[in-house]
Parts: C-alpha cells; structure tokens; sequence
C-alpha cells in the first residue's frame, strides 16, 4: 500500500488549538457524573471515589498539557538516555496526577507505576527545566480548585514524580499513569493521550483517558474533519460499568460503544503514526488477508483506544520491532475503555493481556484489539500473516 494512500489524522489546526479550553466546572461538577456514579455504585466494588478522583487528575494533567503544546518551543525537548523525547509537559503531568491522587484519597495506601522519573532533572543541567516544570504545576493548580496547595517547592515537584516508581504487581491496588503517551505527537502536535488506570489484585478496574486533540465527533473515513470540529475528550470506565465519554470541558456525558460492524472489508484500522513503534507492513498483509478497503488510519497514543471505544473504527493493531517490551501503562487505560465498551485486547495468540507482572507486558508478538464479531477472523489473519514472514526468514 503506497504511502500516498494513508490516511492521517489531521493535525489540529491552530484556530482549534486555541479553542481548546478546558472549563473549571470539569474538574469539579458533579452533574455529568451522577449517571456514571449510580451505575458504579450497583457493581460489587465501584470505584466510585478512584474515578473521580483519577479523572481530576487526568483533567487537570490535560490543562498543563494544552498549556505547553500552544507554546511548545523547541527547548522544551529534551533526550532522555533512551533518546525519546520528554518534555517538561510529561514531567508536570506526572507530578500533577500523582499530588491530585495523593490528596483525593488520602487515607489509602498510595502506589503508582509511571513513566518518567526524576534523575534527569536532579543535576545540574536539569535545572532550569526543574523550574519550568515548578512553575506549570503551581500555575495549573493555582487556577485550579487547589490554590492552597499551589506554593510547591523543587523537592515537593521531584518527589511527586518519584512517586511513580512502584513495580506494580498482582497484589493491592496501583495507579497505572502514563503523564503523556505518544509524546511525538504531542511535540508535533498532534494527538496524545494522559494515560491513568488503576489495578487491583493485578487487574485493571478502572482507566481514564484523556485526549485533548481528539474531535468529539468521529474520525471515521466518512467524516471529514474540519477546524470547527470540537477537540478534547474523555474517556472513562470501571470494570463492569461500561464506557463513556465526556468532552473535556464537562458539558455532557454518554455512554460508548464499540462498532458493531461484521464484515472486515467495511472496517477501518488504525496502527501507530511512528513506523518505529509498529510494523507497518504487517499491518498492511493482515489488513489485505482480511479484506480491509480502507486504508490505514495513523494516529499517535492510546487515542487510538478511545476512538475505537466509540466506534471510529474497527481494529488495532500494534506490531513492535523485535526485542520492544510493551510497558503496562501504554495499554492498562487504554485496554479497560475498550473492553468495556464491548471490545477486545489480545496479543497475537488471543491471550488477554496481562498486567499483573509488574512494569512490563509478557506477551506473546503483538497487540491486537477489534470487536468481537471480528476477533475471530482476525486471529486467523495474524496467524496466517506472522506464520508467512517467519517461513520468507
Ligand atoms: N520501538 C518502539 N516500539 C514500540 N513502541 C515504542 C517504541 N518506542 C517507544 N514506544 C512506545 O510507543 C508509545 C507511543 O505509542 P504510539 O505509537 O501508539 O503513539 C510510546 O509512549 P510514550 O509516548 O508515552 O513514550 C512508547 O512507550
Ligand atoms: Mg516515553
Ligand atoms: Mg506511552
Ligand atoms: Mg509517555
């Protein structure tokens, strides 16, 4: 499939970007979350208290992100050892999500699992960043219900993100964050995702996904995106309680679910943006086997989830380079606005994912995700598809 047949997602256009305004009544109302609220409360353990306060968190985390991509400058990048860039956004994220959970549920054991740590921003050269980083979450807060906790020192911000180094596990609850996935396309400003699930006895019951460049509306082949198009939203969901999505400004709230399409020749599949992160050419055997017309729709982060939790398309799939290790907290939110909405996550051999073995994945070659009428087929897809290039070896 030439490359000239791709279809991207457009990138926010800056009079959208600018539209993007994330109200004081989301982070607080109580309104839109009722519905939410009662449904939680009539399954055995309802997460009630973790949700609100996991999407607090993730709201605000998107508030300071907004704020960063607008003025994104090209010293707001910086190389980490694994040379992926992390800006001073994926830091005060971090650090925001881990102080609003810290002091929305005091009285439980805290444990989180996140991306980034701290050791860069301890030296010297890390300095000036450290600053920046302080300054955007005592802004963000200020603004925010959280003005009496807005006058943190250096120390509270590093401390807030080397909270973030637990291992996880099968045992007792841990949040799961990932303060920006798809950090590429954050810095190229396009879609990404603030990445927050929590597991209990190893599984994930509860994810939140923020997306502020995603349009409410949906990008299916069909729907032509314009700059009127409203962007931000989130996703949210606790096991057993179904999917729903609100816009990032709080105004409303419904109920998502996967798309119920059954014939793969009228799908649409979605596969990272970064060619590094997936095996495009795969995708592109599977997609033919299957019959796919369309072609592939790329699109950075766990955005990706959430679009297909409400039915912009039909599959995902993800396909590392050899030796990649899937981290948890790039698919633990993602996976669970999925699963609840109706759909499915499994490695390449239809095992459901595993998230009770700390910070990796153990899984078995890929990631695919589509609804369960086309699960089946798509198994067979891959099968077909990994035994192929394994025997042209
Ligand atoms: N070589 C690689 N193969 C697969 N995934 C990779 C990768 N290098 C980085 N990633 C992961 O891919 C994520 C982004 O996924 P996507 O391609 O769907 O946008 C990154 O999350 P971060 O941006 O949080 O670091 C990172 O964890
Ligand atoms: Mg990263
Ligand atoms: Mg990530
Ligand atoms: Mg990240």
């Amino acid at each position: 499939m030439g490359i000239n047949c791709l279809r991207v997602v457009p990138k926010i256009p800056p009079s959208a970007k600018h539209k993007i305004i994330i109200s004081h009544s989301l982070l607080f109302t109580k309104r839109s979350s009722r519905a939410i609220h009662a449904a939680a409360a009539s399954s055995s353990m309802s997460y009630e208290k973790e949700l609100a306060a996991a999407k607090k968190a993730a709201s605000l985390a998107a508030l300071l992100c907004q704020k960063v991509q607008k003025a994104l400058l090209q010293s707001d990048v910086h190389s980490k050892s694994d040379k992926s860039p992390v800006t001073v956004a994926d830091y005060g994220s971090q650090a925001l999500v881990s102080l609003v959970l810290e002091r929305e549920l005091p009285s439980e054991s805290f444990s989180l699992v996140a991306e980034e740590d701290s050791g860069d921003l301890r030296g010297n050269s890390g300095q000036e960043t450290l600053q920046r980083i302080r300054t955007l979450v005592n802004d963000t807060l200020a603004n925010n219900e959280y003005s009496s906790v807005s006058n943190l020192t250096t120390d509270d911000v590093l401390r807030a993100i080397d909270n973030g180094k637990s291992e996880g596990g099968s045992r007792g609850q841990h949040w799961v964050l990932d303060p920006i996935d798809g950090t590429k396309g954050f810095l190229r400003g396009d879609q990404y995702a603030i990445a927050l699930a929590l597991l209990d006895e190893g599984k994930v019951v509860l994810g939140v996904l923020a997306c502020p460049n995603l349009t409410l509306t949906s990008i299916s082949g069909e729907n032509q995106q314009s700059s009127q198009d409203k962007v931000g939203c989130l996703f949210f969901a606790t096991v057993g309680t179904g999917t729903y999505m609100q816009p990032l400004d709080g105004s409303s709230l419904q109920k998502v679910n996967v798309s119920a399409t059954e014939n793969p020749e009228e799908a649409s599949l979605f596969e990272s943006f970064e060619a590094a992160h997936s095996l495009h050419d795969l995708s592109s055997t599977i997609a033919k086997k299957l019959g796919v017309k369309a072609p592939p729709v790329r699109i950075d982060s766990q955005a990706k989830y959430g679009a297909l939790s409400r039915g912009d398309g039909e599959i995902y799939l993800r396909f590392p380079h050899k030796g990649y290790r899937e981290k948890i907290w790039d698919h633990a939110a993602g996976c669970i606005v999925v699963t609840e909405a109706g759909g499915v996550v499994a490695d390449a051999a239809g095992n459901p994912l595993d998230f009770s073995k700390g910070k990796y994945l153990d899984l078995e070659t890929g990631i695919i995700v589509t609804n369960q009428k086309l699960m089946p087929l798509l198994l067979k897809a891959v099968k077909e598809s990994l035994e192929e290039k394994a025997s042209s070896l």
